[in-house]
């Protein structure tokens, strides 16, 4: 085991979504707990969500001018070549001035200049998967990395098998026990405390059809006497909360973006949601009945993948995203009107919990510090 008092210097890079960056955050912060001496750097992509929302957890970042390579032919990917090459230079520089023990990779482009650096001088990385299928930037910098931290079996098809870790995915903190934050969730939300609570998540940045579902549900949402809790994210934020005002609904509450996503999950009684990673995983320290719409816009479909591991295990139901604007309010029915499924969900969601992910990450990292 390292010295617990030597100042260590450790960079974290990746992001794009908060499926990168919540996950990155909670290892810094598990960093930081046992190590307070320590420096942080985060490696983020200029104008992406990882440049507000880590200051915002109290930590510095950079950020590279790296941009993603369309999948379609676009003006843009011409350029990708010179901004993947400004940011190889700016990543090398960074590195020069901070001088880390060790690289973290979290996924998402922006890690791959930082890392492919660190790795030709020697660093030492540690690449945290969150999903069943590897990202493109993580089996990339796999031949190099010293150590991957998993949250998914079958993860030797894209790394080595002799270096993968089942840590699970790091979560924050905050949602580790929620049992005493009821009623200060109901009363943060202004939520009556006599009619069920519906959460409803579209992932970081929000989700298309299942804003449709709800849509097309909300007044048979309230008629049923159910109040909604909606995050719609920041794209269709305005459209759906202008709808919800002129429908005169008074239970349906329409939110951007949701900070306080402990107490979010404390007021549920149940929730709909984008099966990503960090959702999957967090909804399993939670331990509530979950209606999974998977998005069917990501590479090899994984959020199926992640859905199908909690309905294989009867620990969650799936709602086909092409079947959820008709389907949906049939799904929930199903699932309200059948207090021991809920039970059974909420029970078995929670066996597939690793709430010890961050420390044991932290462990690999000083390992390989070591
Ligand atoms: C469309 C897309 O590319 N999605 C990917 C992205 O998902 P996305 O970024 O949506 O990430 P996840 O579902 O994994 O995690 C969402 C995170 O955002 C937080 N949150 C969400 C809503 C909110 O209002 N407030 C809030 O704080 C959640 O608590 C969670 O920590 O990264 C994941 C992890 O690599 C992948 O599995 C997803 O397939």
């Amino acid at each position: 085991m390292i010295k617990e008092k030597n100042t260590y210097r450790i960079m974290i890079s990746g992001g794009g979504t908060g499926g990168h960056i919540y996950p990155a955050i909670a290892i810094a912060h598990a960093w930081m707990e046992k190590h307070p001496e320590s420096e942080i750097l985060f490696v983020g992509a200029e104008g992406k969500m990882e440049m507000q929302k880590v200051p915002e957890a109290g930590y510095a970042i950079e950020g590279l001018p790296v941009a993603g390579l369309q999948r379609r032919l676009t003006l843009e990917n011409l350029s990708f070549p010179f901004k993947l090459w400004d940011s190889i230079n700016k990543a090398r520089k960074l590195i020069k001035r901070f001088q880390p023990h060790a690289v973290v990779g979290v996924g998402g482009y922006a890690s791959g200049p930082l890392l492919y650096v660190a790795q030709r001088k020697a660093i030492p990385t540690l690449i945290q998967e969150q999903n069943s299928y590897a990202g493109l930037t993580n089996k990339l910098l796999a031949k190099k990395a010293k150590a991957f931290c998993v949250a998914y079996d079958g993860m030797e098809k894209f790394f080595p098998e002799n270096r993968i870790h089942f840590t699970g995915n790091p979560v924050r903190k905050d949602i580790l026990n929620l049992s005493d934050k009821k009623e200060a969730a109901l009363k943060h939300f202004g939520l009556d405390d006599d009619k069920p609570v519906i959460l409803v998540l579209g992932g970081s940045l929000g989700a298309r059809t299942i804003n449709q579902a709800v849509l097309a549900s909300m007044e048979y949402f309230e008629e049923k006497g159910y109040q909604l809790l909606w995050q719609t994210g920041r794209f269709y934020f305005e459209e759906m909360a202008d709808k919800v005002e002129n429908s005169g609904l008074k239970f349906i509450q329409a939110l951007e973006f949701i900070k306080e996503m402990d107490l979010a999950y404390a007021a549920a009684d149940m929730v709909i949601s984008r099966a990503g990673a960090l959702s999957v995983s967090e909804l399993s320290l939670v331990g509530k009945p979950v209606i999974f719409v998977p998005s069917p816009n990501v590479a090899e479909d994984h959020q199926t993948k992640n859905a199908m591991a909690c309905v294989n295990q009867e620990a969650a139901l799936m709602l086909k995203d092409s079947e959820a604007v008709e389907g949906l309010a049939k799904k929930v029915d199903e699932l309200m009107s059948d207090t021991d499924l809920q039970d059974r969900l909420g029970k078995n969601i929670k066996k597939m919990g690793k709430p010890n992910a961050a420390r044991e990450i932290v462990e690999e990292l000083e390992a390989l510090i070591k």
